[in-house]
């Protein structure tokens, strides 16, 4: 198995959690984070989830699995504590549903990565079920080391991306002024705060091709 990675837009696509517990906590915020529209089936399930169902977040049924639950469901999770029910969940999805089983990587036919966020960007760490603990590790360590300026220069170079179309600069000319903004420097400034000589040093270089392409 070799995995395919994509980001996906779950807005609006009805999601089903089975299992209330720490994993389940987990995997709703996520989903809910992330637009979709998530029922959780579980006969007892942590405060917050609670809290969520009550002001209508969730759909929260409080009972055991029953196949029917997931009949509508695109996205199907198990996440109790008993391998049987994951199991029965896991085989009660069709062939056109994506299926996670909390304990079961090998009944995946999707698994979780760990995330770094910053802003719009989002950096997903995977293992293929090999070893959670390890795409864990490797989160602590890219958040060690993406600090909070990347989310901020993220924004300020899709400006300026946006912005060239309408310069009607050429092909070659927005490739350099892209590698211009993505330079090490400029995201010094973004670190810094220095928006100023930041914003600055993008006009004088766009400026200057723009010179160019008239010249
Ligand atoms: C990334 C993350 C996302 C999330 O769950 O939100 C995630 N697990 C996380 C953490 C974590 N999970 C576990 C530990 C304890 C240490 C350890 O056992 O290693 C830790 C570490 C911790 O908690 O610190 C236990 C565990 N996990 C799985 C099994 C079953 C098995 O391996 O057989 C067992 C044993 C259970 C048991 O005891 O029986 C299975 C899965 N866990 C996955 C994802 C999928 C594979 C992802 C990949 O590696 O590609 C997969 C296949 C299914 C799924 O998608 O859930 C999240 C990172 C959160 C973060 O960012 O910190
Ligand atoms: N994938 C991961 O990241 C990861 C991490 C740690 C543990 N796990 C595994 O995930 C599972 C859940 O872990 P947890 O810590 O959330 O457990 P937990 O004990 O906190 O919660 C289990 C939940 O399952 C519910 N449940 C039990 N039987 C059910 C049924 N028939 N129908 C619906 N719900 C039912 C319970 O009501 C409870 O809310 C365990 O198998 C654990 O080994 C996975």
């Amino acid at each position: 198995m070799r995995s395919y990675p994509m980001f996906a837009d779950l807005r609006g696509k009805q999601c089903v959690v089975v299992g209330g517990g720490r994993v389940a906590e987990r995997k709703v915020a996520s989903l809910l984070a992330s637009g979709a529209r998530v029922r959780v089936i579980s006969p007892s399930c942590t405060e917050r989830l609670r809290e969520l169902g009550a002001h209508g977040e969730i759909e929260l049924t409080a009972r055991s699995f029953e196949p029917a639950d997931i009949n509508d469901a695109l996205l199907v999770l198990a996440a109790t504590d008993d391998a049987a029910t994951n199991l029965l969940v896991s085989r009660s999805a069709g062939p056109h549903q994506w299926v996670n089983v909390a304990d079961r990587p090998d009944l995946c036919s999707f698994t979780v990565p760990a995330v770094v966020e910053r802003g719009a960007l989002r950096i997903a760490v995977g293992t293929e079920g090999r070893c959670p603990g390890f795409a864990r590790k490797m989160r602590e360590w890219l958040q060690g080391i993406i600090g909070p300026e990347y989310g901020e220069h993220l924004n300020f170079v899709a400006a300026w991306r946006t912005r060239a179309r309408t310069l009607m600069l050429s092909p070659d000319s927005r490739r350099e002024l892209m590698d211009r903004l993505l330079d090490d420097a400029l995201l010094e400034l973004t670190r810094r705060g220095d928006l100023a000589a930041r914003d600055r040093e993008a006009e004088r270089f766009a400026a200057g091709l723009l010179g160019r392409k008239e010249g």
